[in-house]
């Protein structure tokens, strides 16, 4: 187990999806009791398949799964959020568990008053690589939580990746366009690689193979390395080469414009959905 479990506490995940599982597997990774995480979902379906992967706690009652936890880690869709604390709301005002939200686009306002109590609440934004304890989160607090708290919700966040506290809560919409949606876009230039790769006559197995490969060398080594990006990539770029190449491809293509339109057009949904599913 790594050093970063500081609690005996139990922690519940309301809505055992794609999400919840990637950080609850990152957790069990680390070493974390599995008779103390509890998981909900709606179907049996659901929560048979996380109980045979996992081994945690599984119910269908959120309920249930709030009492027997000190923290409550929410995550249900967006558009499902208020609906399940409004249910939950009795429920969270015996029990004032700490409440960690992975929702996007849902403020700290908006979940303050669903649950209809002063409860302390941090807003997160994991990605899914936390399953592998790759992951990376941002993370920030309202006034109610305490030190300690925010201690354990790092060290949470921490047993499956790197964490980020950012000063205002607005800033979790701008860590949503980087890290939150971020594997999407490297999965989809993985495709297009390999797509491409084929299309240059490798099998799909080869092309698929030296795509991810080159993917996690890389970024490997921007993670390692002593030097920037940018100097990573004009040590592959010979002059007159084929790199050079493929990079004057690409950014007469406007691959840095498009990137920024991308993510742009992220923090622009986080902050529609924020005033959509507000009250
Ligand atoms: N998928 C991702 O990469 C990331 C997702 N998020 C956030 O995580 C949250 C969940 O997203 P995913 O895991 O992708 O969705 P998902 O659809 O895989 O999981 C949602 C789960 O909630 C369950 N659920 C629905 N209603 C419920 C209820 N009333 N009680 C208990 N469980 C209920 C569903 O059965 C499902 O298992 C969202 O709020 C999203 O914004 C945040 C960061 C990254
Ligand atoms: O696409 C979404 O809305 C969620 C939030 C970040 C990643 N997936």
């Amino acid at each position: 187990m790594s050093q970063s479990r500081k609690t005996d506490q139990s922690i519940a995940f309301i809505g055992a999806g794609n999400m919840a599982s990637s950080i609850f597997g990152g957790l069990i990774e680390d070493g974390w009791p599995k008779d103390k995480i509890w998981a909900t979902a709606r179907s049996e379906a659901t929560l048979e398949n996380v109980k045979n992967q996992f081994g945690v706690q599984v119910t269908r009652d959120n309920h249930q799964a709030v009492r027997q936890s000190e923290m409550v880690v929410l995550c249900v869709k967006p558009q499902m959020m208020k609906a399940v604390l409004q249910e939950l709301a009795p429920t969270l005002k015996e029990t004032k568990p700490l409440l960690i939200s992975v929702a996007a686009g849902v403020s700290l306002d908006s979940l303050q008053t669903w649950c209809g109590s002063s409860l302390p609440i941090v807003r997160s934004m994991p990605n899914t690589p936390s399953l592998l304890r790759c992951g990376v989160s941002g993370l920030f607090a309202s006034a109610q939580v305490s030190a300690e708290q925010k201690a354990i919700t790092d060290s949470i966040f921490k047993a499956v990746g790197v964490t980020l506290w950012v000063d205002n809560e607005a800033l979790i919409d701008s860590v949503i366009a980087v890290s939150g949606s971020g594997p999407a876009y490297y999965f989809l230039f993985m495709e297009a690689m390999t797509e491409m790769g084929v299309k240059l006559g490798l099998d799909q197995q080869t092309a698929e193979q030296l795509t991810l490969q080159t993917a996690l060398g890389a970024a490997k080594m921007a993670v390692c390395s002593d030097v920037d990006v940018r100097e990573l990539r004009r040590r592959v770029t010979s002059p007159g080469g084929t790199t050079e190449q493929a990079i004057r491809a690409l950014q007469t293509g406007g691959l840095e414009q498009l990137v920024e339109q991308a993510m742009q057009a992220a923090v622009e949904r986080a902050a529609e959905m924020t005033r959509q599913l507000a009250d």
